[in-house]
Parts: structure tokens; C-alpha cells; sequence
């Protein structure tokens, strides 16, 4: 866990994964390490997020999941952050701006569940983010037909990178954006929430 801005040199790949992670699960480490081999990144950023602007009800303490983060994902390459409540920001466009002035040089690759892709285009500035970094999309059970079929994936067609290249996406100009699939994973925060293993 890192609790002010991590390091990262200009070079350097590093992939975003934002999220509420309330709480964080195996899905969430599994898609990681998948991204950082697949897209050809060198560092993941998890950004536990102050709370999802589309989402009504809040989200538990970020100390407390920041911590849980933490200890469900140990890897060397692997960072927890709260980059967002550090930056002020809560719309992924604003922090995608934001990072891209503090860390001139450094290339940052946006990471989302392909459940995020459908709705993707209901987000503030959704261009701006496909066409300021790549986009990395992974599978997730039961989005794959509504995430190919997603206004954004049409809207970008000409841009997507197939799966056979995914490990270029780390080193491309935006906009840019690749779908894998992945051995999928059931894991979800909500159900973990639905069993009360998270109160
Ligand atoms: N099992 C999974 N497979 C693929 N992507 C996932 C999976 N779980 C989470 N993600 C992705 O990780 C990011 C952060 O997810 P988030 O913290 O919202 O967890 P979640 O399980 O989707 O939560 P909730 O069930 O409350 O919606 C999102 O981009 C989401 O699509
Ligand atoms: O910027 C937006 O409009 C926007 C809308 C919905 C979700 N997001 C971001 O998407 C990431 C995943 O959100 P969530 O709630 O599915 O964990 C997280 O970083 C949110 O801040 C961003």
C-alpha cells in the first residue's frame, strides 16, 4: 500500500485498475496479473475509488478497504493506492488527466471488467478517456455479448487490438483498446456483500 503518490519512471507502463473494492476479491487479483502479462504492463495501480459516481449507495470506509486490498493482493509489481481521495478526484477522465500531468513520460493503460464496457459510454468525457490511453477490457461472466456489442465498442471499432496482439497495448498510442479472455471468474464484491462476509 502506498499511502501517498506512487513511484513510477518515465517509460514505464502502468496499468489502472480502478475500483470500489468493497470488498476486494479474487476476481480483482486474477484480472491484475492476467493484465500485467497480457497487456505488457510493468506495474498495476489499484485505485480504490472515494465511490463509483454512478453508483447510489456509498461504499465501506476506503481505510478499511485499502487495508482488505492489501492483504488479499501481495505482489511485487502490484501496488494499492487511493490515488483518487489523495487527488480529489472522482471521475475516471479527471484522474486519468490528472496522472498524465503529475507523471510526464509514464504511459498509463485504463483496466476494466468487461461489465464496465457496456456502460462505459455512460461515463463523464468517455472519449476523452478512449482517445487519451489505451483501454484494456477483460472478460467477465455473462458481459461478453453485451461488451462487444456496447455503444463504445462500435463507436471504436477501428480501434480495437485483437487478443492474438494484447501484449502491445501496453506500448500504443490511443485510442487503442484490446478485449481478452481469460479463465473467468465468479467473484464479485456484491456477492460477497449478499453472503454478509463484508458488513
Ligand atoms: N470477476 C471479475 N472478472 C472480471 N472483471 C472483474 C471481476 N471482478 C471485478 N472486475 C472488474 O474490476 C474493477 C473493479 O471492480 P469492483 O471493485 O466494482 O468490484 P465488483 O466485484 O465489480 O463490485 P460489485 O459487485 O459491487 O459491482 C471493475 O472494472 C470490474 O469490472
Ligand atoms: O468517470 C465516470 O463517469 C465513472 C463511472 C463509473 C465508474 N467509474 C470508475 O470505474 C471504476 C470501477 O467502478 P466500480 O464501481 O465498478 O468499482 C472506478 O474507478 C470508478 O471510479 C467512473
Amino acid at each position: 500500500m502506498v499511502l501517498g503518490y506512487p513511484i513510477a519512471k518515465p517509460g514505464q507502463v502502468i496499468g489502472l485498475l480502478g475500483g470500489s473494492f468493497d470488498p476486494a476479491h479474487e476476481g480483482h487479483v486474477a484480472i491484475t496479473l492476467a493484465a500485467l502479462r497480457r497487456f505488457g504492463l510493468d506495474r498495476v495501480w489499484w485505485m480504490v475509488s472515494p465511490g463509483n459516481p454512478l453508483k447510489e449507495h456509498g461504499p465501506a470506509a476506503i481505510e478499511r478497504r485499502i487495508a482488505a486490498a492489501t492483504d488479499i493482493m501481495d505482489h511485487p509489481r502490484v501496488t494499492v493506492t487511493g490515488i483518487e481521495q489523495r487527488l480529489g478526484t472522482r471521475y475516471t477522465a479527471e484522474t486519468i488527466a490528472a496522472l498524465r500531468r503529475r507523471y510526464p513520460g509514464v504511459k498509463f493503460v485504463w483496466l476494466m471488467g468487461a461489465d464496465n464496457l457496456v456502460q462505459f459510454d455512460k461515463w463523464q468525457d468517455w472519449k476523452t478517456i478512449m482517445d487519451s490511453v489505451p483501454v484494456g477490457v477483460i472478460a467477465r461472466p455473462g458481459y461478453l455479448l453485451a461488451a462487444k456489442t456496447s455503444k463504445a465498442a462500435r463507436v471504436y471499432s477501428d480501434a480495437r487490438l485483437s487478443a492474438r496482439r494484447s501484449w502491445q497495448l501496453g506500448r500504443s498510442d490511443a485510442p487503442k483498446w484490446c478485449y481478452v479472455n481469460l479463465p473467468l471468474s465468479e467473484a464479485s464484491s456484491s456477492a460477497i456483500r449478499a453472503r454478509g462476509e463484508w458488513t
